[in-house]
């Protein structure tokens, strides 16, 4: 595949190195302005945006303006993903954004709702979701919390929103801890007076992620439409 990436910087790097490993090509890198390329021209297969939140909209609507499939972990940006979603089925395109690629955080949203799902009822178990991420990240809390708390919120009753620090009795508390060099920590917490439930998931660095985006850039290459990494990893997921 011919693969263009949309931001060059940790992540960018990383997906290069598994493209390339994986026998693709990496025929466009761009770190700023997407105005200033002729995507439609240079037989870009699929785009990979690993940007930043100001610039990940622009980025994947250019695509989807030029007929490229695109692949976007870009987070921080969603308030805007409906509204991508409608130009991408406008312009016949094809969209994948995930808070998370890797394989162990997908099952990781699987245990989650699971596990939601067991303790919806019990009210004697405060839920809280826990982030670590290394001291450059941008945006806080990270995109994988926030889908943590959306999954629980989904099917908790109780849970209304989700909350930065601080929450109120409706709201999962999400803290956000920035440490250097830290790739990504996840815990979702219960706890009662009488026990503590954990799930956590630890990234050892940022293979997985760019690993992750690679295999559903290689899925989404040839399909219309939008599509999430469950539906890259379905066979898994049966
Ligand atoms: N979904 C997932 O699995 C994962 C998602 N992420 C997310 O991916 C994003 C990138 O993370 P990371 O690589 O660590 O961040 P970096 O800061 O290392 O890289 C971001 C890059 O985007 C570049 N950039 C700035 N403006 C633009 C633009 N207009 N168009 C294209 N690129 C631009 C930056 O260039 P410059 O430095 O010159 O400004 C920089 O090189 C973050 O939102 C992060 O949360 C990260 C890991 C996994
Ligand atoms: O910025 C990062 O590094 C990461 N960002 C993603 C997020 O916000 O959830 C995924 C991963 O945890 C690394």
């Amino acid at each position: 595949m011919k693969i263009a990436l949309l931001g060059y910087g940790r992540m960018g790097q990383a997906i290069e190195s598994i493209a390339i490993e994986r026998g693709h090509e990496i025929i466009l890198k761009i770190d700023k302005n997407i105005e200033s390329y002729s995507l439609e021209e240079i037989g870009i297969d699929v785009a990979i945006d690993f940007s930043i939140p100001d610039a990940a909209f622009k980025n994947i609507t250019s695509c989807f303006k030029a007929g490229i499939p695109v692949v976007s972990g870009t987070t921080g940006w969603l308030d805007k993903y409906d509204e991508a979603v409608e130009m991408c089925n406008d312009n016949d395109a094809a969209f994948i954004y995930a808070s998370n690629f890797s394989l162990g955080v997908n099952i990781f949203f699987e245990l989650n709702k699971k596990l939601a799902g067991m303790m919806k009822n019990l009210e004697e178990y405060g839920v809280e979701i826990e982030e670590i991420h290394h001291t450059k990240k941008l945006d806080a809390p990270s995109g994988t919390a926030i889908s943590l708390a959306e999954q629980i919120i989904d099917v908790n009753e109780r849970k209304k929103g989700w909350h930065l620090e601080t929450a109120n009795d409706n709201e999962i508390p999400v803290f956000a801890k920035r440490i250097e060099d830290v790739p990504g920590t996840h815990t979702v917490s219960y706890t009662s007076r009488i026990d503590d439930i954990e799930i956590m998931h630890t990234a050892h660095s940022r293979e997985g992620f760019a690993k992750g985006a690679v295999v559903a850039a290689e899925w989404l290459k040839d399909k219309k439409g939008v599509h999430t990494m469950k539906d890259v990893l379905s066979s898994l997921f049966e």
